[in-house]
């Protein structure tokens, strides 16, 4: 059994049901075979349809038989990284002059997904329009390897940014979808199977006869990337995509993006900014923190050189006590929400079990050694 498929069907066993049938339409896409697509959107639309109640025997019955057809031509899931883009140096200082992104060197491949972190104002988005071609740059060399005449053409077509506020569109959303399908050539029988894809992977089907007015905002980022998703894109820059976003669905779009990047069918690079750092660490191969205009910490360089241990906590008790359980093997501060204890002494865990040991009551608690928000 092929490990992606027995990951699929330990999620099944283990009642994770909403990731498995994500998984499954992703792997059924990567057949590129129309009938195993119409069978995992029928399993998908069974799931929605039982969601809130007990799922009948026949959901497991062709959830089990379709990953069978697609463990036989398992060989077509051999996902390649290839060079994507190559930054060097680029920088940007706007007309006006109070800006400047300074010179910043960045590598993507397929498959590869870069999170950009930092506060407001401080160029995540000025990044990241210069890497998706849509700025002229004052200093520094984009590079598409992938592309064979990477002019501003190929770029546009290529290269998909997904910006902060969505654009509105008009009519109903499905046909907006199999509008963009229809210009990115995908015609015919193919044009509706793949619409029907969409909608069921980005949760959107419930939505599709609705209006721009007739849906959240979160919905409409939802909408957005599964219209670009359909022009194929090998780069898919998005700016803030969880802004509008609940908890959750921040969560299943980043391990969707996650699984998305490293597609067989169309495998990208992913280049996203966003506030929320932890979920973004999680999930980014890379994570660059950008303040005022410079890359101050990139994870997997700096963070090799991290001397001390650093622990965000949150707990009822006082200073004073905190102080008395640490015995002087940290240093404490207050930011009035948690505090955070610096220790060049104890590893986190050791930490954790000096507070434990203490009787310290903790409401969360989280090692940031190698995190970007020690920085901020
Ligand atoms: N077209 C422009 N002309 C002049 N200055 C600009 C332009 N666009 C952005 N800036 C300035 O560049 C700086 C960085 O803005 P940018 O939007 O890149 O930051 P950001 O980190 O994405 O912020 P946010 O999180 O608020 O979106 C800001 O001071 C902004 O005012």
């Amino acid at each position: 059994m092929h490990t992606r498929i027995a990951e699929i069907q330990s999620y099944l066993q283990h009642h994770d049901f909403s990731l498995a049938v994500r998984r499954i339409l992703d792997a059924s896409l990567d057949t590129a075979d129309g009938t195993l697509l119409k069978e995992a959107i029928q399993v998908s639309q069974t799931y929605r349809q039982y969601k809130e109640g007990e799922l009948p025997a026949a959901f497991f019955e062709s959830a089990n038989s379709l990953l069978s057809k697609i463990n036989a031509v398992t060989e077509r899931f051999a996902f390649q990284p290839a060079r994507l883009v190559t930054a060097s140096e680029i920088g940007k200082t706007y007309d006006s002059g109070y800006f400047s992104l300074e010179p910043i060197s960045i590598q993507v491949n397929t498959g590869d997904i870069l999170g950009v972190v930092g506060e407001n104002g401080n160029g995540k988005t000025t990044l990241l329009r210069c890497m998706a071609g849509q700025l002229a740059l004052s200093s520094g060399e984009l590079d598409f390897p992938l592309l064979e005449h990477p002019d501003h053409y190929a770029i546009k077509h290529h290269v998909a940014f997904i910006p902060q506020r969505i654009p509105k569109w008009y009519g109903l959303l499905k046909d907006n979808l199999h509008f963009a399908a229809a210009i990115a050539g995908v015609t015919g029988e193919e044009n509706t199977t793949m619409v029907d894809f969409m909608l069921e992977r980005l949760d959107l089907t419930p939505y599709a006869h609705l209006t721009w007015n007739q849906i959240s905002s979160g919905y409409r980022t939802r909408f957005e990337i599964a219209r670009i998703l359909l022009q194929k894109p090998r780069l898919l820059v998005l700016d803030e995509p969880l802004a509008n976003l609940d908890i959750n669905a921040q969560q299943s779009i980043l391990t969707d993006l996650r699984f998305m990047a490293k597609s067989v069918h169309n495998p990208m690079g992913i280049l996203l900014s966003s506030q929320q750092l932890h979920e973004v660490e999680k999930i980014a191969d890379t994570v660059l923190l950008i303040k005022d205009g410079t890359c101050l910490f990139r994870t997997g360089e700096q963070e090799k050189t991290a001397t001390a241990f650093v622990i965000e906590l949150e707990t009822t008790a006082n200073r004073e006590t905190l102080l008395q359980v640490l015995d002087g093997k940290g240093e404490l501060q207050f930011n009035g929400g948690f505090y955070t204890i610096t220790s060049s002494k104890l590893p986190a865990q050791e930490v954790l079990s000096t507070l434990v040991t203490g009787s310290i009551p903790i409401t969360y608690f989280r090692d940031i050694t190698h995190s970007t928000k020690r920085f901020l």
